[in-house]
């Protein structure tokens, strides 16, 4: 039986950097924001709850979900976020533990990418937590060059989450991505190895 990890970090930290770091060495990653993704398809309970929650006006002409919208809307309001939160949150979780006891079997380790595992009170669901750490100012920078952001829709997207700081000071262990990519990998490798967890075994 696998250990379970619990990866996150802040926005833009590198958590998927490091998830595919994580199946290099064959170590399975349920993602929570494409699960998040999957849950709101046309056709979703989720998706109709959206609608009742913030209106018709929130989806695109093909009825599909205008995530852009949404994030402007939730992202600057603690109310609202709380909402699609209490929309979303639920089914996701629901549908990573099922994916989570599927894949623990057969696996040295599975991990599981959320982003809002302090936030979202989630701990209980893994063994492990590993914190993808960077400085502010990096953070920032690699938020506004990935996303396009101006400076101020960057730090609303970072304030509307738990100080990656305070997020680090509560981990099992801390993978600091404010260097380049091979000192990252370096760090993921000497962590698999002091906990014991071997590629494909
Ligand atoms: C608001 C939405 C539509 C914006 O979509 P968009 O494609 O722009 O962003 P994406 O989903 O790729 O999320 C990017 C990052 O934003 C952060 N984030 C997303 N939702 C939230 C939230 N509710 N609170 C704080 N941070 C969040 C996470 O770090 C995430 O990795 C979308 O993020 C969403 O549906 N959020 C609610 C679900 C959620 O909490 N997802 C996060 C993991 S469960
Ligand atoms: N060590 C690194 N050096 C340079 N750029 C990096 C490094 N790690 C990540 N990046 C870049 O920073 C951005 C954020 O990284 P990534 O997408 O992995 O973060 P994330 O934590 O998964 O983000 P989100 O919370 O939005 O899902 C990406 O554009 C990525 O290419």
């Amino acid at each position: 039986m696998g250990i379970v990890i619990g990866l996150t970090g802040g926005i833009a930290s590198g958590k998927s950097t490091v998830s595919d770091l994580f199946k290099e060495y064959n170590i399975p990653v349920v993602d929570a924001d494409i699960v998040a993704r999957e849950v709101v398809e046309p056709g979703e309970p989720a998706l109709a709850s959206i609608v009742d929650s913030f209106g018709s006006e929130i989806l695109l002409p093909d009825g599909s979900l205008d995530r852009q919208k949404l994030g402007g809307i939730i992202f600057r309001n603690q109310e609202k976020r709380e909402i699609l939160n209490g929309i979303v949150h639920p089914v996701v979780r629901e549908r990573m533990i099922a994916d989570r006891d599927r894949l623990k079997t057969g696996h040295p380790a599975v991990v599981l990418d959320i982003p809002l595992l302090f936030e979202g009170n989630q701990l209980h669901l893994v063994d492990k937590v590993v914190v993808v750490n960077v400085d502010p100012r990096i953070q920032l920078e690699r938020l506004m060059q990935r996303n396009d952001l101006t400076e101020q829709a960057a730090l609303d997207r970072i304030n509307s989450q738990m100080l990656l700081a305070d997020k680090a000071a509560r981990a099992d262990a801390i993978i600091d991505n404010n260097g380049s990519r091979d000192e990252t990998r370096a760090q993921l490798k000497k962590l698999l190895l002091t906990w014991n967890i071997r590629e494909g075994a």
